[in-house]
Parts: structure tokens; C-alpha cells; sequence
């Protein structure tokens, strides 16, 4: 089995819904990855030891995603020079404003990069993890530049109904 070469994590199976959707790109573009449930508040032991195995096991960026007081990405970005790239979760009360401001609010030094609230983001982030990987590989770069030409296509394609 080929080890995972994107992590992607998340503060509770109630995130599944959206980063679900960063799991079906790097799917999609067959990049090695593997998916868990890591919180920093329930589980703050589970979180370092996440982190500071990342490099050893050969994880070139990590996606995280959490919902509300969003502490997992900020905390794992201190725990390892991996790259972290954030998605905040839509949070039942504040719709995920609080996540992508606890995600995004980081001190100078500890940087994540902060994706957008949902499922976008996560597309998103997935998305970006390629394009690094891809800067190092013409066969995932190839197919990143096909994934976008099928996208501009569509969109020209767009139709729109008449007005009423
Ligand atoms: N933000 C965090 C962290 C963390 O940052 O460590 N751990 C869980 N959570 C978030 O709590 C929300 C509610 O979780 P539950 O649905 O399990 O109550 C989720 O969006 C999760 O990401």
C-alpha cells in the first residue's frame, strides 16, 4: 500500500459532510491520502503526536478541517513545519464566521492557509495540496491542467433560461 502523502483530518465526524469533498479530489487525482477524526480539544495527545509523526511519515501537507473555536489547524502548524492548509466548518450558530476567523487569526510565524467556509474549501484546499505536489510531478501537473481546461469548457458552456 502506498503511504499517504496527504493527511486529512478533522475535529469530528460531524465535519465528514464537508471534508468529504477535499477526500474525493485527491480520490479523483489518485494522490495517496488518509482521513481521521483528530481534535485538539478532545483529544490534545492524539493531536501532538499527529503532528510531530507528519514529517516521518512522509505527509507533504496537511488539510484540516474544524468547526467553531477552530484550534486544530493553528495547533498542528505549531507542532510541525508540514504545511497545514485550514477549511473552516460551517458552525451551527455562527455559520462558520467563527471557524474561518479562529483558522485564519494566525500570529506571525505559524502560518495556515485558510481555505473558504464548506464544502468550496475543502474542494479547494484538496485542490491546492495537487498543485503542490504537482509542481513536482508533469504526470499530476498534466492532469491538474486537464481538471481546469474541463472546467473553463463548462463554464463556456453555461447557458442561461430567458428572463421572465
Ligand atoms: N474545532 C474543533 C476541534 C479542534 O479544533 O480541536 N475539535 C472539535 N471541533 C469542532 O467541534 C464541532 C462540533 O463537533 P461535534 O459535532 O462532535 O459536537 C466540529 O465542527 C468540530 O470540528
Amino acid at each position: 500500500m502506498t503511504s499517504p502523502l496527504i493527511g486529512v483530518v478533522m475535529g469530528s465526524s460531524s465535519d465528514w459532510d464537508t471534508m468529504q469533498h477535499a477526500v474525493q479530489i485527491l480520490t479523483q487525482f489518485g494522490v495517496p491520502h488518509a482521513a481521521q477524526v483528530v481534535s485538539a480539544h478532545r483529544m490534545p495527545d492524539d493531536m501532538f503526536a499527529y503532528a510531530e509523526s507528519a514529517q516521518g511519515r512522509g505527509l507533504r501537507a496537511i488539510i484540516a478541517g474544524a468547526g467553531g473555536a477552530a484550534h486544530l489547524p493553528g495547533m498542528l502548524a505549531a507542532k510541525t513545519v508540514v504545511p497545514v492548509l485550514g477549511v473552516p466548518v460551517a458552525s451551527r450558530h455562527l455559520q462558520g464566521v467563527d471557524s474561518l476567523h479562529s483558522i485564519v487569526q494566525m500570529p506571525k510565524g505559524v502560518p495556515v492557509a485558510t481555505f473558504a467556509i464548506g464544502a468550496a474549501g475543502a474542494a479547494n484546499a484538496a485542490l491546492f495540496a495537487v498543485a503542490m505536489l504537482a509542481s513536482g510531478d508533469p504526470a499530476l501537473r498534466q492532469k491538474l491542467e486537464a481538471f481546469r481546461a474541463d472546467q473553463t469548457a463548462a463554464a463556456r458552456a453555461m447557458a442561461l433560461p430567458p428572463a421572465a
